[in-house]
């Protein structure tokens, strides 16, 4: 990389670095995130870094991109053999441990993949075709990505939704708000209660119909084991009504169509549901006669997408529990079956950081992800996990890897990692050796 590019990899690096360090000084994430979230010149600076780092100082250097791979990644499983494969390994764990699916398994989209980029930047999977991209980034590099703090943006639930993984005798039925407390970053809470696998009470015919608006065929893919917890058929409605590529396109123009100026919402296609579309507010309104440069995102859809992407993104968030609430709000937007691609950097050779990886695969298991995919490459770890159709044989997986995780002679660098914590944190390599690693170079 030439001196300018050095240069733009200094100010993105130096930007996470900062971050960490207050957090680790101060101990409180959520003062620290408000605090940087208000630095507008921090945040363009970075923002223009990144867009011109990733675009003309990264891509002549790079044998496989990290947008490359999340692609091909996503058509492996969608379009390749990787949804059946995982449908089949589902299918067998649970018969092996004899336990049921809370969601029928899903098929291969018929529409366009609804793709949530998160910290997207400047949109960089905008140009494939059949991808319908909301992109969301704290500050937008262009028009065509939305502003919005992933930790701070509200998930509508589809409604009946239950917590099916929190002790029903302890909370049932929660309303969005208790779930977002519940959900968010009070981990004490969580820990509180303690993650066990529920059996809601099956929902009769009678309340499921009185519950769905339309389509009442639905019910059907129901299980009739009672003691498995409820398929949630609004999961079913929503994807009947994905919308297409050409409804949505004035909502999320490409790169090409790119309007000079973004639709406000009543100039939203009509068909699209109210309740599984991203709400969107102008973000400057003090002059009505201005059309706005740039749209906020308040609220996305939960249940709604086919793909979560985050490239680059988890390294930016200070704090471990930041980087795992980023991870539960993913699979709460998450279709049952639908990926979250994770990209992380590291140029170090593979085995460097594959501890902390590991336990990746733990903190996200206990989240209900199962793992589909991963790869080393050279400048950092592709991941792809799926929101798994049976919540308990993710525990099953999480407490057989944290026996494992347990038993291993953990290197003295990371010696610090609490076990108690893993299943509500997400570490990053720099979180343990800050001053030597350069794990960030890409
Ligand atoms: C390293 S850049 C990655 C950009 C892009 N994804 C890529 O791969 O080139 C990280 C981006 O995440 C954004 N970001 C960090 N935390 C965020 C949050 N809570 N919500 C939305 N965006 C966030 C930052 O503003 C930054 O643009």
């Amino acid at each position: 990389m030439n001196a300018e590019g050095k240069r733009l990899a200094h100010i993105v690096k130096r930007t996470h670095k900062r971050l960490r360090r207050k957090y680790k000084e101060e101990r409180d994430e959520q003062t620290v995130w408000t605090e940087h979230i208000t630095k507008e010149e921090e945040l363009q600076c970075y923002s223009n870094s990144m867009v011109t780092l990733a675009t003309q100082h990264w891509p002549s250097q790079q044998v496989m991109s990290r947008v490359d791979w999340c692609y091909q990644a996503v058509c492996q499983y969608y379009q390749g053999d990787g949804l059946s494969q995982a449908n089949e390994k589902e299918a067998r764990k649970m018969s092996h441990l004899n336990l049921s699916p809370l969601y029928t398994s899903p098929q291969r989209p018929s529409t366009v993949l609804q793709v949530l980029d998160v910290g997207s930047c400047y949109n960089p999977f905008s140009h494939y075709p059949n991808w319908c991209v909301t992109a969301i980034d704290l500050y937008p590099a262009n028009k065509s990505v939305k502003k919005g703090d992933f930790l701070n943006i509200t998930i509508t639930e589809p409604h009946n939704k239950h917590l099916y993984y929190i002790d029903p005798e302890k909370i049932s039925t929660v309303t969005p708000e208790e779930e977002e407390k519940i959900m968010g970053s009070e981990f004490e809470d969580v820990k509180k209660i303690e993650y066990k696998i529920v059996k809601p009470v099956l929902p009769t015919k009678q309340n499921i119909v009185s519950e769905i608006p339309t389509k009442t065929e639905q019910p059907s893919v129901l299980p009739t084991n009672p003691n498995v917890a409820s398929v949630l058929p609004t999961e079913s409605i929503i994807a009947l009504e994905i919308p297409t590529k050409q409804n949505i396109a004035p909502v999320f123009p490409t790169k090409t169509e790119e309007p000079s100026v973004l639709p406000t919402k009543p100039e939203q296609p009509s068909e699209l549901p109210t309740t599984e579309e991203p709400s969107l507010l102008p973000t400057k309104t003090e002059h009505p006669s201005e059309l706005p440069t740039c749209q906020e995102i308040l609220t996305l859809p939960g249940s709604f997408y086919d793909v979560v992407i985050f490239s680059l993104l988890l390294e930016y968030l200070p704090s471990p529990g930041q980087r795992l609430a980023c991870c539960r709000k993913a699979y709460r937007v998450l279709k049952p079956g639908g990926i979250l691609a994770l990209i992380t950097p590291d140029s170090k050779h593979q085995n460097a950081n594959a501890h902390v990886y590991k336990l990746w695969k733990l903190s996200l298991s206990y989240l209900g992800f199962s793992r589909v995919k991963y790869q080393k490459c050279a400048h950092f770890h592709g991941l792809v996990f799926r929101k798994a159709l049976c919540f308990e044989a993710c525990l099953h997986d999480a407490a057989r890897l944290m026996q494992d995780v347990k038993g291993v002679q953990v290197k003295g660098k990371f010696a610090r990692i609490d076990y108690d914590k893993v299943k509500y944190e997400i570490y990053i390599p720099q979180d343990f050796n800050e001053d030597e690693s350069d794990s960030e170079k890409e």
